[in-house]
């Protein structure tokens, strides 16, 4: 079974495949939509590059895309300008022009990264997203939001830029650590949190399929979260308004990646935290019912997902860390409150107090 779903945004539409042992199609799939292209380069690291590298190369060698190849070190804090500048060395190194392609081929923060490389060099050169990890597969590899973070904040530096074109091979999957799998989980979950009822049911009902890599499950699953990531980005492109609700999570969740220095929770471990506590100041604030709480930290127990803040973790240092966020404008940040399953609030309207006492629980 192969998927194709089409993100519509005038010139800037691409289409995502999404398939099953497909990646050798890659460079015939990029020449089809970028026919002038004649050089191309590859964007991994030190962990995908050498499973998945070879065959990727081959695929744009057959095609004459005369490809090259740069690897960063595996981890969230590579994800940074020095990296990038590193990367800028290589592009010109290898000749790289306005007609040629950057392919990213890894998880999100690879993904986030070569997408700020490709955004910036030239002005901004063609772009092949080929994810590799659940969370990317669903989420960070569709919509154009590519980044490096900085010490102060994630993401602090970056741009909205879209893909030509995504690949995503479950395939892949087979080679990820379960953790890493989990973790991608909780964007699943917050797609149907945010916008789909339906398709959190669907989710509750096909968990095990899931998390035991059934293909055509997958296909589907990253074909439902890929459609409403994508109705967001297509009504919404640059997050004035609608787009803030695929941030879901993310207001705790980076402030909780900030603080412990992106070293003791991947970001979606840190998301589904954050969204548990969201839920829990919505449902403090009388927005969501008890039982609609329940069934989002079920799921997400269900999943091995945490649903707490450990104590630990200081919340003023988390309420400080959340200041920062991109979110916030003239003192007052946004917060993503659900009011049903598949329904959301944006709002500023919270009390520090609150959040605090519910951190604190
Ligand atoms: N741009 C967006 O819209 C967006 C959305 C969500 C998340 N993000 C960003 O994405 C990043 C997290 O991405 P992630 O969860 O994919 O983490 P990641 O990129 O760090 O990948 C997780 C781990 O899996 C390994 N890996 C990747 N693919 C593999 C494979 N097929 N087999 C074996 N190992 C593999 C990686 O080397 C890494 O060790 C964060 O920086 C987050 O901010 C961005
Ligand atoms: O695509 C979006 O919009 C998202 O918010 C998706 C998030 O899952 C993702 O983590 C994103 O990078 C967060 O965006 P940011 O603007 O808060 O950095
Ligand atoms: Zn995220």
């Amino acid at each position: 079974m192969q998927k194709k779903l089409t993100i519509y945004l005038k010139e800037r539409s691409y289409p995502i495949f999404i398939g099953d042992n497909f990646l050798h199609k890659l460079g015939e799939l990029i020449k089809n939509l970028i026919p002038k292209a004649r050089r191309s380069f590859v964007i991994s690291n030190t962990t995908v590059f050498p499973l998945y590298g070879e065959i990727v190369m081959k695929s744009l060698e057959d095609v004459d895309l005369n490809p090259g190849s740069g690897l960063i070190s595996d981890g969230e804090e590579y994800k940074s300008l020095d990296t990038a500048s590193n990367i800028y060395d290589q592009l010109i190194e290898h000749q790289m022009d306005r007609s040629s392609v950057v392919i990213s081929l890894g998880g999100g923060v690879v993904g986030d990264l070569a997408g700020f490389v490709a955004a910036t060099y030239m002005r901004g050169i063609p772009f092949v997203q080929v994810p590799t990890t659940l969370l990317a597969q669903v989420d960070s590899s569709i919509g154009g939001k590519v980044a490096v973070n900085h010490p102060a904040g994630k993401n602090l530096i970056g741009a909205f830029y879209q893909p030509r074109l995504v690949l995503i091979d479950v395939a892949t999957l087979k080679t990820l650590a379960r953790e890493e799998l989990i973790a991608g989980m909780a964007e699943i979950i917050k797609h149907g949190m945010i916008l789909d009822a339906d398709y959190f049911n669907w989710i509750e009902e096909n968990l095990d399929k899931i998390l035991n890599l059934d293909p055509s499950v997958l296909i589907q699953l990253i074909y439902g979260s890929c459609r409403i990531k994508g109705q967001v980005v297509e009504a919404d492109e640059k997050e004035e308004n609608l787009r803030a609700i695929l941030n879901f999570g993310h207001t705790v969740g980076h402030a909780l990646e900030v603080v412990t220095h992106y070293k003791r929770y991947r970001h979606g471990e840190a998301v589904a935290i954050g969204m548990v506590i969201a839920t829990r100041l919505a449902e403090y604030m009388g927005m969501i019912n008890e039982d609609n709480v329940k069934r989002l930290v079920q799921l997400l127990d269900r999943t091995s997902l945490p649903t707490q803040l450990p104590p630990d973790i200081s919340s003023t240092a988390i309420l400080e860390a959340i200041k920062q966020d991109k979110k916030s404008f003239q003192g007052k940040v946004r917060m993503i409150l659900p009011t049903a399953i598949g329904q959301v609030h944006i709002t500023d309207k919270w009390c520090e107090q609150d959040l605090i006492e519910i951190m604190e629980k």
